[in-house]
């Protein structure tokens, strides 16, 4: 099989830092041995996140200086609307400054106290955002993806057994809608078939309860329906991503990551009485319904980043990269979640370290191990940035102790790839002399942010 290439040539650089191995050890002490207290600078391969850190093409960059800066009309917003309506087929669409700002306003029109919104797995600002508004998150995801070691096309899918369980518990009218993530990001980046939304789609309209999708890696979940689904194999991203659509009453979206852009969101519904209520919110959180918190600079490029992010050779390259640090992984029996995701490889801390107990922080510390060998950073998605319950106040102990590298959209090339392979190797071969942590600082919320630890 001959080898591809990027479907991209680079005309803009930035220079990256190479620090040395004790210069890296000072930075790290710095932060608190947590990986989101190092200061960019210091940073080699910065796989925090895939949110926000795209790099935007020179269309996307030749349009900025086309942005209408008008408070009402701006044509900016016209382009934008446009382009959702025509890629994601919506009937209605709003600004918003990024993901949560539509979760902000959908939590609190959809959600009355007392009520339950059942998803595919929990992610961190969606969930927040239904626990203020008075809802119970319920996990419906099957069990698999809870196990790392479980290789499954479709890790994502919801268990259709436990949403009608939810609704025979608590009855329909106490679930205002599902919240569906396509892909899940915690459980690896893990997508949901067709079939499965089909199914949902259809046991929920014969409750008349909506199902509104967490679009923010969509693009990513149609080329996995595109690759390992009977039936789809010659279809277009962008014809399975108006298919997969159209079994949603509506979604929430980051920009930051499948719109590729650096800031952006939005809020899309087909629902009037719907639109013409969040239109109101808009007001009160976004700012206007034709800005929402974007500058007409931010929405002309992501006007265009919608349309570049459903061109069939950038998302098999982008699916194709991160696959190429994975399967590396695999090939060396590292332990990583399995399959390979969307748009991140997550180490499996508690296979990797099986000689840290969960209260040594196990991720935490192979984060810090990671960047202090090589430069590279990465994020915990482990017990720390489970939290404590807000019941008992004990720690969350999540089953997945996890590592995620996330790889930006465009940014790195393969051989970046490698230099991260060659310091996880490293690694593994020494993986008896990584230390745990001891928790020095916890901050009150959110404590993966701001939390500072020392080596034990
Ligand atoms: C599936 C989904 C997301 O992945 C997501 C964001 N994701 C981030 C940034 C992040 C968010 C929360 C954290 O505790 C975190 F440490 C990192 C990320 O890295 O994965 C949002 C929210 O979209 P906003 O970021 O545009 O508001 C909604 N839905």
């Amino acid at each position: 099989k001959r080898r591809t290439a990027e479907p991209y040539k680079i005309k803009s650089v930035e220079t990256l830092s190479m620090l040395s191995y004790d210069e890296r050890h000072e930075s790290l002490a710095r932060a608190g041995y947590n990986t989101f207290l190092i200061d960019s600078d210091d940073v080699y391969i910065d796989l925090l996140t895939d949110s926000g850190t795209t790099a935007m093409s020179d269309a996307q960059w030749g349009a900025l200086m086309t942005g209408d800066e008008a408070y009402a009309g701006s044509k900016s917003w016209k382009r934008l609307e446009q382009a959702v309506k025509d890629v994601y087929g919506y009937n209605y669409v709003l600004p918003t400054h990024q993901g949560r700002g539509a979760e902000n306003i959908l939590s609190q029109l959809k959600i009355k106290d007392g009520d339950y919104v059942p998803g595919n797995m929990y992610f961190t600002t969606t969930r927040a955002h239904q626990e203020m508004n008075g809802a119970t998150f319920v996990d419906i995801i099957i069990d698999e993806a809870h196990d790392p070691s479980i290789d499954l096309p479709f890790k994502g899918n919801v268990d259709l057994k436990k949403l009608q369980a939810l609704i025979d518990k608590v009855g329909a009218e106490k679930i205002p809608y599902v919240c569906l993530a396509v892909t899940v990001n915690l459980a690896g980046g893990q997508p949901v078939s067709m079939r499965n939304m089909k199914d949902v789609y259809e046991l929920c309209q014969s409750y008349s309860i909506d199902v509104m999708f967490d679009a923010t890696r969509c693009v990513e979940n149609a080329y996995f329906i595109k690759d390992r689904e009977e039936g789809y194999a010659n279809q277009t991203v962008a014809a399975i991503l108006k298919e997969m659509l159209s079994y949603s009453d509506g979604c929430t979206m980051s920009g930051k990551k499948d719109c590729l852009v650096n800031i952006g969101g939005f809020l899309a519904m087909n629902d009037e009485d719907l639109y013409i209520r969040s239109r109101e919110l808009v007001v009160v959180y976004e700012g206007m319904p034709s800005y929402g918190g974007m500058s007409g600079r931010d929405m002309e490029a992501m006007a265009i980043g919608i349309r570049e992010a459903v061109d069939d050779h950038y998302i098999e390259h982008r699916i194709a990269q991160v696959r190429h640090l994975g399967q590396q992984l695999l090939d060396a029996g590292i332990p990583i979640v399995k399959p390979i995701g969307g748009h991140a490889v997550f180490l499996d801390a508690r296979a990797f370290l099986p000689h840290l107990s969960q209260e040594e922080f196990p991720a935490q510390s192979l984060a810090a191990a990671l960047y202090l060998d090589s430069g590279v950073r990465s994020m915990e998605r482990g017990i720390i940035s489970a939290g404590r319950d807000i019941k008992t106040g004990e720690h969350n102990r999540p089953n997945l102790e996890l590592v995620r590298l996330t790889i930006p959209r465009r940014v790195y090339t393969n051989n970046h790839m490698d230099v991260v392979v060659d310091s996880i190797l490293a690694l593994y071969e020494k993986r008896d002399w990584i230390s745990g942590l001891k928790m020095v600082y916890e901050p009150p919320t959110l404590r993966f942010f701001n939390a500072r630890f020392e080596p034990l």
